[in-house]
């Protein structure tokens, strides 16, 4: 089922000692089925807080305090699950460090294999699509590699393998924080052109986090802009780029622009 993805009034706290803080303040965002939204905002501004609330998968002190998300043809109040009540495994989440979200111990094609072991697939259907799945992520002779550990493999295989987990589910959205900032610029254009086919080829609907405009607007037509937890400004690339409102927008462009100058 294809769905698009709405989130009106959250509202995300951190406790700290007897205080509550306020890290996300009732941020709105919406985006089509099958469509790519981007989120950006410097460091601190909320934005991994607001992706780990819509999949449920805030930090042990942090929690939902006002929020709701439509999505698979219904609207939901958010709370401490987020939107896995939704189903299990519809919003798959990729991580920015891909070697913290693989278990060290562990051969990546067993990890693989158990996903798609609890997205209900028996045991030879699991390791023919963990196979299928390495092989879509583009990793070369994924035979070979499914028998490695994730140290045995560079920083840009272990994402493909983040992906590939995250895909495992079946998700029909896919939630991405920081995906490409771990790894050497020269595989980061890589692991976004995948990002991009993988969403053109399986119809998910996107939403990228990052505190980099260049890579949100290489795979995103439109923007939301966070700022201290709240939304300043939102819209599509086209207009954010060429008619930013709001100073902060203004900024990000800049400092976009005058990178890509910089670029040999
Ligand atoms: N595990 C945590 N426990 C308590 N507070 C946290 C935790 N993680 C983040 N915060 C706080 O929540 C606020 C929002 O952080 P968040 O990680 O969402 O920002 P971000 O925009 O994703 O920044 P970055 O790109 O640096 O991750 C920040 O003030 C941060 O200090």
């Amino acid at each position: 089922m294809s769905t698009g993805l709405r989130v009106d009034g959250l509202r995300v706290t951190v406790r700290s000692g007897a205080a509550e803080r306020t890290v996300v303040d009732d941020v709105s965002f919406a985006v089509e089925a099958g469509g790519a939204l981007g989120i950006v905002g410097e460091s601190g501004s909320g934005k991994s807080m607001t992706l780990r609330a819509v999949i449920g998968l805030l930090p042990e002190r942090a929690r939902v305090t006002a929020g709701t998300a439509t999505a698979f043809g219904a609207t939901r109040t958010l709370g401490p699950r987020g939107l896995r009540d939704a189903g299990p495994g519809h919003v798959g989440m990729v991580f920015q460090d891909p070697l913290s979200a693989l278990d060290p111990l562990t051969r990546v094609g067993a990890q693989v294999r158990e996903v798609c072991r609890v997205a209900g697939d028996g045991r030879r259907s699991a390791r023919e699509r963990a196979t299928a799945l390495l092989e879509q992520v583009g990793l070369p002779d994924p035979d070979d590699l499914a028998r490695r550990y994730p140290h045995e493999l560079s920083g840009g295989q272990r994402q493909r393998v983040v992906i590939a987990l995250a895909l495992a589910a079946r998700p029909r959205i896919l939630l991405c924080d920081e995906p490409t900032t771990a790894l050497d610029v020269t595989v980061q254009a890589t692991i976004l052109r995948l990002l991009a086919d993988l969403r053109r080829e399986l119809g998910l609907t996107v939403v990228l986090v990052s505190h980099d405009l260049a890579v949100v607007t290489s795979l995103c037509a439109s923007l939301t802009v966070l700022r201290h937890g709240r939304v300043t400004e939102a819209g599509t690339v086209t207009d954010l780029l060429t008619a930013p409102r709001h100073p902060y927008t203004r900024e990000l462009s800049d400092a976009a622009r005058a990178l890509e100058l910089e670029a040999p």
